[in-house]
């Protein structure tokens, strides 16, 4: 520990489980160190001491910590899951009288007690955890603390991850920091899902269904993104649905000559039919991770931008210093092109079979006009 320079994000793991929130830290590129882990469970702290041998992992019931042994780590962070069980939609849902939610509001009562060099808090907890009383105590609490938050209910489906699993996080600072995010997901009274804002409304459902270009996570091919993306559908961009294609068409059984009934619309809804958004449009542009807009400008502004802009990978390769070169396409076919899962993940351009490509190219054959 002593060996950490002065930049190294000090961070404390509470019910540390597995170890699933110091593989995120370490995901994160932050440079964060966990200073402690902390969990009951001994056949969680074993998985975790065989990932993690060299972290101060302890075995301890939290309730029984106190604001001076927090203090005595010198943490900047805390990261949390708190046990679920009592806010689950199948449970029996009994909050804070729930004896697992003591440790939790043992925390909370420590809080205000905790010195001022811990400046950000992480939470995860079910879906359903925002409209229960120990989050409203976690809130109020945080006010109390001078912490500002943000909350979302996020599942890596969203993210084009095959999984659905949708969480409440809460992100936390102390005031005067403050949450830089180019769009604010950040919700009062109800917890928005980030991609909630681009779902397709039922008026464009209704009248459109049958005009959308619709492509899902291995898709291969999406159609060019106009100015006018998410404003008029038609021939302006491809949406996205990351169900099934047999469901899918499953739904799209109906006469299309024919009005869009109650029943039928709401079978559309359950696709959850949505723009790409910005970011991700700007990697299907092959625009690098780092490419971002500055805080003031709209989602509509942004496929404007987007839409009048150019394809970064294919002018790449008509490099000004090859000015005359003359390259092979034909090798190109539709099943070697990456997905729409590869492109709009992180996991991207570098690695991808775009640069793959980029490299088998022979210049020979198709002029490059
Ligand atoms: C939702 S899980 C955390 C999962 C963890 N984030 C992971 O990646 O595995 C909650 C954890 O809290 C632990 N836990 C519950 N009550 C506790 C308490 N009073 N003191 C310490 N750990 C506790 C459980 O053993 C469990 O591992």
């Amino acid at each position: 520990m002593n060996s950490l320079n002065s930049s190294t994000i000090k961070v404390l793991e509470l019910y540390s489980g597995i170890g699933g929130m110091n593989y995120a830290l370490r995901g994160s590129g932050i440079s964060g160190k966990v200073v402690a882990a902390m969990d009951i469970n001994t056949t969680a702290n074993k998985v975790y001491q065989h990932n993690f041998p060299d972290e101060n992992l302890l075995q301890r019931n939290i309730q029984a910590l106190t604001a001076e042994e927090i203090n005595s780590y010198g943490i900047d962070m805390i990261l949390m899951s708190p046990p679920c069980q009592p806010f689950t939609r199948v449970g029996l849902k009994k909050d804070v009288s729930d004896s697992r939610t003591c440790s939790f509001l043992h925390l909370l009562s420590i809080f205000p007690h905790l010195n001022s060099k811990w400046k950000y808090l992480l939470l995860e907890n079910v879906k359903g955890f925002e409209n229960s009383e120990a989050c409203q105590l976690l809130l109020t609490t945080l006010e109390q603390i001078n912490f500002c938050y943000q909350q979302f209910i996020l599942s890596p489906s969203m993210f084009s991850v095959p999984n659905t699993r949708h969480r409440y996080y809460l992100i936390a600072k102390r005031r005067p920091l403050t949450f830089i995010f180019p769009v604010q997901l950040g919700v009062t009274d109800r917890a928005l899902t980030y991609f909630e804002k681009f779902l397709i409304n039922d008026k464009t459902l209704k009248k459109h269904a049958w005009l959308m270009d619709i492509v899902g996570p291995n898709s291969r091919r999406s159609c060019c993104f106009t100015k006018a993306y998410s404003h008029y559908v038609e021939g302006t961009g491809s949406v996205f649905c990351s169900k099934p294609t047999e469901i899918i068409a499953e739904v799209f059984k109906f006469n299309r000559n024919e009005e869009i009934n109650p029943e039928q619309l709401q079978l559309l809804r359950s696709l959850e039919l949505r723009y790409f958004t910005p970011q991700e449009v700007a990697r299907l542009m092959c625009f690098p991770d780092d490419f971002s807009f500055p805080p003031d400008i709209t989602i509509k502004q942004m496929y404007r931008l987007l839409g009048n802009s150019i394809n970064v990978f294919v002018v790449t390769l008509l490099s000004p210093t090859d000015h005359n070169m003359q390259r092979d396409y034909a090798h190109i076919r539709d099943d070697r092109c990456i997905t729409v899962h590869e492109i709009t993940t992180k996991l991207a351009i570098e690695h991808s079979a775009v640069q793959e490509m980029n490299e088998n190219f022979v210049p020979f054959g198709i002029p490059v006009y």
